[in-house]
């Protein structure tokens, strides 16, 4: 297990809408208060329309969940229709956004190059930008999944620089364990997390390399949680379909407890 503090995010996708999502947080803050719980911290990525309610909440009660996006514009404002820009959700004082999820990659066609300037739109805004990347089942049948995965995060890091690099997080998302309750073995995970961390020492330096979370993410449940993190390269975990029982994600989390 890493130094690293790790960072478990849960990505609601399309799911909860505001009032939902202020009943969700609250269990969340509860369940996490009955004793100082640092060893991990701890995030939710709920969609747009709840981030003012979560805010309030959090603010309000001086709670120690983050919260962020699923997405942002590339764009800081303008003839963009149904977009959210970096200043709007750094307004919000968003922590997080999720960027390149491969749901956004394969619906919204959303290539490294989007990608790449949606990372940039997040750093200018102060926001901290969670990049997704991983393979189809057919790349990693074919064996290229870690080649096809480090391809995805130098052209989400293109002309990134260093100060900024440092604090991003990475989120490998296997796209065949996503959803479909097949996880990733916690072995092939590690490899492919630590041949992304391999190749932010060769963009950048050992340093910086050393402290950038890498996240896995992928049919994450609070029974395979321990494994998954026991990898010296696994930083945390992107859930998504657990985060949306609180129980089940406050296990997550407490995943040390188990
Ligand atoms: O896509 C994911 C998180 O971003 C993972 O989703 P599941 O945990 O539902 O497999």
């Amino acid at each position: 297990m890493s130094t690293r503090t790790p960072l478990m995010a849960g990505n609601w996708k399309m799911n909860l809408n505001h009032l939902e999502a202020i009943a969700h947080v609250q269990k969340l803050a509860f369940a996490l208060a009955d004793k100082d719980y640092d060893a991990c911290e701890v995030a939710v990525l709920p969609p747009f329309t709840d981030l003012r309610s979560v805010q309030t909440l959090v603010d309000g009660d001086k709670l120690k969940i983050k919260y962020g996006a699923q997405d942002l514009s590339a764009h800081d404002s303008g003839a963009f229709t149904g977009e959210i820009s970096g200043p709007m959700l750094a307004k919000l004082k968003c922590t997080y956004v999720a960027v390149g999820h491969s749901e956004r990659r394969q619906y919204h066609a959303e290539t490294d190059e989007i990608v790449n300037a949606k990372v940039k739109s997040a750093f200018k805004h102060g926001l901290t930008p969670i990049l997704c990347v991983g393979e189809e089942l057919a790349v990693r049948e074919a064996g290229n999944h870690v080649s096809h995965t480090l391809a995805q995060v130098d052209g989400g890091l293109k002309d990134v620089p260093a100060e900024q690099a440092e604090s991003i997080v990475i989120a490998y998302e296997p796209v065949w364990a996503i959803g479909t309750g097949k996880v990733c073995g916690a072995g092939d995970a590690q490899e492919v997390c630590a041949a992304i961390r391999s190749r932010l020492a060769e963009l950048y330096s050992q340093e910086l390399a050393d402290k950038v979370r890498i996240q896995y993410g992928g049919s994450v449940k609070s029974g395979n949680v321990a494994e998954i993190m026991a990898n010296p390269d696994i930083d945390g975990a992107l859930v998504g379909g657990a985060s949306l029982d609180a129980d089940e994600f406050v296990k997550i989390v407490r995943f040390r407890d188990q």
